[in-house]
C-alpha cells in the first residue's frame, strides 16, 4: 500500500507526518521504527498521525523514532501546522494528545501551543526534575556547548533513579538578556535532537527558580524558540506557552 507522507521540523526536531484520517496506516512499532530510521528510511525524531477526533478538530498520535509514545511539544505545533495545511483547522485549535487535549493558535508563522499547568520542577543538589506531559531531568551546566550530550545524557537517562521508564536530559546554560541555550538528550530517539519543546519548556520554568522572568528566550541548536509563564504566589505555574516556528520541508509517499 502507497501511503503519502509530510516531512515537518519544529527547530531541528523533524517528524514525519501523516493524515490518518482515513485508518490507513497501521500502529505498528517496527513500521514507525523502520520509516523514522536515517539509514534505512525517510528518517527523522518521531512519527505524527493526524486521525479523526468526535468532538475536537483532530487527535495527534506521537511516536518517537522507537516507537515509544509520549508528549512532544515541536510534534504538537508541527501537528498543529499540518492541521493547518489540511484545511483540518483555521488559527485556532483544540485536539487530543496522549496527555489529554491541548490548545494551540498560529500567528505570524509561528505556533503558540498552550502547555497544561505546572508545579515548581522539583529540586535536587545537582538538578530540577520535571514531568510536563514528558520526563525531564535537567541541569544548569556553565557551558553546554562543551557537553558531551549524547553520553552523559544516556548515563543519567539509563541511571537507576529513572527505571524503568527512563527520562529525557536537559542540559541549561543560563545566557544574558534572560536567555537559555538548552541542548537535550532525547528518550525514544537515544541522541541529541537539536530541540525538544517539552524539555525547554521544563527548562524555562527551572530557570525562574533561577532567576528568570517570562518571556524566556531559547536557543536550541535547531532555533529559537520562546517560553512565556505567569508564577503564582505559591510558586506553581499558569498560562504557559511554547511559541517557535513549524515548518513543512519534504512530501512524498513510501510503500508499506
Ligand atoms: N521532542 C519532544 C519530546 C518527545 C517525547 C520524548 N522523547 C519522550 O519520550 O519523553 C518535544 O518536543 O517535546
Amino acid at each position: 500500500m502507497s501511503i503519502p507522507f509530510y516531512k515537518y521540523q519544529g527547530t531541528g526536531n523533524d517528524f514525519v507526518m501523516i493524515d490518518n484520517r482515513k485508518g490507513l496506516f497501521p500502529h505498528n512499532t517496527a513500521i514507525i521504527s523502520k520509516i523514522c530510521n536515517r539509514k534505512f528510511g525517510v528518517g527523522a525524531d518521531g512519527l505524527i498521525l493526524i486521525e479523526n477526533h468526535d468532538s475536537l478538530d483532530f487527535e495527534m498520535v506521537y511516536f518517537n523514532a522507537d516507537g515509544s509514545q509520549s508528549l512532544c511539544g515541536n510534534g504538537s505545533r508541527c501537528a498543529v501546522s499540518f492541521a493547518h495545511f489540511l484545511k483540518i483547522i483555521k488559527d485556532e485549535t483544540k485536539f487530543l494528545t496522549i496527555d489529554g487535549p491541548y490548545e494551540a493558535n498560529l500567528k505570524h508563522d509561528l505556533v503558540y501551543l498552550h502547555m497544561r499547568d505546572q508545579q515548581c520542577p522539583e529540586k535536587f543538589d545537582t538538578h530540577y526534575f520535571l514531568n510536563n506531559g514528558s520526563p525531564h531531568h535537567i541541569e544548569f551546566v556553565n557551558q553546554a556547548e562543551k557537553q558531551d550530550v549524547y553520553q552523559q545524557g544516556a548515563a543519567v537517562r539509563y541511571s537507576d533513579v529513572y527505571q524503568p521508564n527512563g527520562t529525557n536530559v536537559n542540559f541549561v546554560e543560563i545566557k544574558e538578556n534572560n536567555t537559555i541555550y538548552v541542548r537535550t538528550y532525547e528518550r525514544g530517539v537515544e541522541d541529541e535532537t537539536l530541540s525538544c519543546g517539552t524539555g525547554i519548556t521544563a527548562s524555562a520554568l527551572a530557570a525562574a527558580d533561577k532567576g528568570l522572568s517570562s518571556p524566556v528566550a531559547i536557543e536550541a541548536k535547531g532555533g529559537k524558540l520562546e517560553v512565556r509563564f505567569e508564577q503564582k504566589a505559591d510558586h506553581s505555574f499558569t498560562n504557559i506557552w511554547l511559541i517557535g516556528p513549524a515548518e513543512q520541508v519534504f512530501s512524498g509517499q513510501f510503500d508499506i
